[in-house]
């Protein structure tokens, strides 16, 4: 069931490492079949190095029961199935400690738009999660990682399709699109981007961004006025 999927998802968790957005069995990538409500996702706890395509793990995105493998779903499925479950428009899922987006997220600091590259992939600053309460933490951990990223996106009144990423704070960034592929592509973006702001930050921490420039740099990659009609944070 599924082998196309997984094939495609088991290419794009390799593709994290050919980006170095990964190491050892850090990270993880999904994606989903809507029709079948189901959503594929890389094994928990096993290396790049010796995983396959027949590794990966089907889960019901509702119920997040194993449907097919053998192995344990990433500790992180319940976060991705959160996000699958909030957002119909996102088609996989991305998870990694990349080191400029993970420092960001440490930091607790939304990674500010400073510049048209930022402005042509993600338009609004990418958000960063308030600390989880201790109800979150000692709770259902990823499901709950996954509600607080619910809930800074409509809070902040933020797209995802306009803005496919966030960070969660003390922990890493997730980046999503509208398949396994497009959402490494965005993470490779976010962790660049993170990597850009912060050496922009110490040339000149009072930098500033030409505002006209996301509206002409967003709107060349999603059209005019794509923007306009989102909830400003
Ligand atoms: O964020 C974490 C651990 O803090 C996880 O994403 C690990 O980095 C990968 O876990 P598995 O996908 O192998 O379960």
């Amino acid at each position: 069931m599924l082998e196309e999927l997984k094939e495609k998802v088991f290419k794009a968790n390799l593709d994290l490492v050919k980006h170095n957005l990964v190491i050892f069995t850090w990270g993880n990538v999904s994606a989903i079949d809507r029709e079948k409500g189901l959503v594929v996702i890389k094994p928990s706890g096993v290396s790049y190095d010796t995983m396959k395509a027949s590794d990966m793990v089907v889960v019901d995105v509702n119920t997040g029961k194993v449907v097919e493998g053998d192995l344990n779903p990433s500790s992180d499925t319940p976060t991705h199935l959160v996000i699958y479950r909030a957002f119909p428009e996102i088609g996989g899922i991305v998870h990694t400690h990349s080191t400029y987006a993970t420092a960001w997220a440490q930091a607790g600091k939304d990674i500010p738009n400073i510049g048209t590259t930022h402005a042509d992939y993600f338009h609004d600053d990418i958000p960063c999660t308030d600390d989880m309460t201790e109800a979150e933490v000692k709770g259902d951990y990823e499901l709950e990682t996954g509600n607080v990223i619910v809930r800074r996106l409509n809070e902040g009144g933020i797209n995802p399709v306009h803005t496919p990423g966030v960070l969660v704070k003390n922990h890493g960034p997730f980046a999503w699109g509208k398949d396994a592929d497009n959402a490494v592509y965005n993470a490779v973006v976010m962790e660049q981007v993170a990597k850009m702001a912060f050496v922009s930050f110490a040339v000149n921490p009072a930098t500033t961004m030409n505002p006209l420039l996301v509206e002409k740099h967003f709107s060349r990659k999603h059209g005019p006025n794509a923007y306009y009609g989102q909830k400003k944070k």
